[in-house]
């Protein structure tokens, strides 16, 4: 059966790339984003089934698409059509806030401070253990549904908060249990190497996560049971080394994982250039990246996936991200939703970046977007509105595209209607 959906009126459609095929911009690119607008007639975006099938001017598709049957219509007059977002970087699942921490935080504390007193991921691994599957799969779910309703239609999900195998697989199968509960969609990223155990070393859990963990997460991927996209790990001192760090990566790789983690954040470890090296998709936060790790990711087409929120809360230097595009690294954005940087917003996230990473409203929309959608590998369906490509979308009622990240915070006020492969999963009470 053909369901056919007529979106119509807007006075914006960003479509984000210019030409069909883009699969990420960078450079001079990031600024040129494809954008139709009119001030005189109205837009229309044809859906069918889960796919866009047009875009163009009302009298256009009225005229292209005329005696044929359109089952539901979207008025979207005064609106704005953008590609849902893509947050290319979370940890949303866990139990036990770390308030208190926040409180810590702002009197001064460090986040390796706290993790060393046990608190950190030590304090929410714990928690997490003591919740039941019920608990851990509501909160899941509540977090993934604010998410949407953000306008974030496709987010990473990482594991991160069992370490020990029987705690990572309960939280690999709670994420893959959350699909049929909400219409987000997900990409998994295995991240048990994402602390250290109490009582355990990192060479130790290195030897766990490469010759057990691995090998038992292959055969749930195998039987289809599971489906796992990336690995991760945490490369920072007093984590995981750089040498632990490759053999954990190259041992996911091995398995068809895509290389995707967390480097350089509060010291340089020489991760970019490492991650670089072994092909890696995306290396996330790079607060303390240096020029030679700059130069490597850039000529290896490695994703920065930069997460303004943590170095905001931090109080940290920001990723030098100006250099960066400069270079030519291709550069994506997260949220980081985790228990220490709680938002799940990508409005927010793209007005921090703005505001303290220096970037211009348009490379922040193309970071999460189109190259968040590539930093996990998925920009050949996600990402931008084109013709061929699933109908994630949403429409918001602003004058201009660029409402969504100065208007700070109020994305709920603007944003009327989420779509995700091109049904409403989200429209805003009247
Ligand atoms: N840096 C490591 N992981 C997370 C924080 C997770 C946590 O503190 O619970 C991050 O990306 O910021
Ligand atoms: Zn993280």
């Amino acid at each position: 059966m053909t369901l056919r959906t007529l979106i119509y009126g807007a006075r914006q459609i960003v479509t984000v790339t210019r030409n069909n095929d883009e699969k990420f911009l960078c450079g001079k690119d990031m600024q040129a984003i494809g954008i139709i607008k009119s001030d005189t007639v109205g837009l229309s975006l044809m859906i069918e089934n889960e796919n866009i099938i047009a875009i163009g001017t009302d009298d256009d598709i009225a005229r292209q698409f005329e005696g044929i049957e359109v089952d539901k219509k979207i008025d979207a007059s005064g609106c704005c059509i953008l590609p849902g977002f893509v947050d290319a970087h979370t940890h949303p699942i866990w139990a036990g806030d770390r308030v208190h921490e926040y409180a810590k935080k702002l009197a001064g504390a460090t986040y390796m401070e706290i993790m060393r007193e046990g608190g950190g991921i030590g304090f929410t691994v714990e928690k997490t253990k003591l919740a039941t599957d019920k608990e851990l799969l509501v909160s899941l779910v509540a977090r993934l549904k604010r998410m949407l309703q953000a306008g974030t239609t496709h987010v990473e999900c990482k594991t991160g908060y069992g370490l020990e195998w029987p705690d990572e697989l309960r939280l690999l199968k709670l994420l893959e249990q959350a699909r049929s509960h909400v219409s987000i969609g997900i990409s998994i990223t295995y991240c048990a190497a994402h602390a250290i155990p109490k009582n355990r070393t990192a060479e130790e859990m290195t030897e766990d996560i490469v010759n057990k963990q691995i090998k038992a997460l292959k055969k749930f991927i195998d039987s289809k049971e599971i489906n796992v996209n990336d690995i991760d790990v945490f490369c920072e001192k007093g984590v995981y080394d750089i040498e632990q760090s490759r053999r954990i990566l190259l041992a996911g790789k091995e398995i068809g994982l895509g290389i995707n983690f967390h480097g350089d954040e509060l010291n340089y470890t020489g991760s970019a250039e490492m991650g670089a090296d072994i092909g890696a998709r995306a290396i996330s936060h790079l607060e303390c990246i240096s020029d030679d790790g700059i130069r490597a990711m850039a000529s290896a087409k490695t994703f920065a996936v930069i997460l303004p929120h943590t170095g905001y809360l931090l109080r940290i230097e920001m990723p030098p991200v100006r250099r960066m595009i400069d270079a030519g690294v291709p550069v994506a954005l997260g949220t980081d939703a985790n228990p220490n940087a709680f938002s799940s917003a990508m409005s927010i996230s793209m007005n921090l970046a703005c505001v303290l990473c220096h970037m211009s409203l348009e490379e922040a929309l193309v970071a999460a977007t189109i190259n968040s959608a590539a930093a996990l590998g998925i920009s050949d369906k996600y990402g931008s509105l084109e013709v061929g490509k699933k109908a994630d979308l949403i429409i918001c009622r602003c004058p201009s595209w660029e409402h969504i990240i100065y208007q700070f915070g109020d994305h709920a006020h603007l944003i009327q209607y989420v779509l995700k492969h091109g049904a409403i999963v989200y429209a805003k009470a009247k």
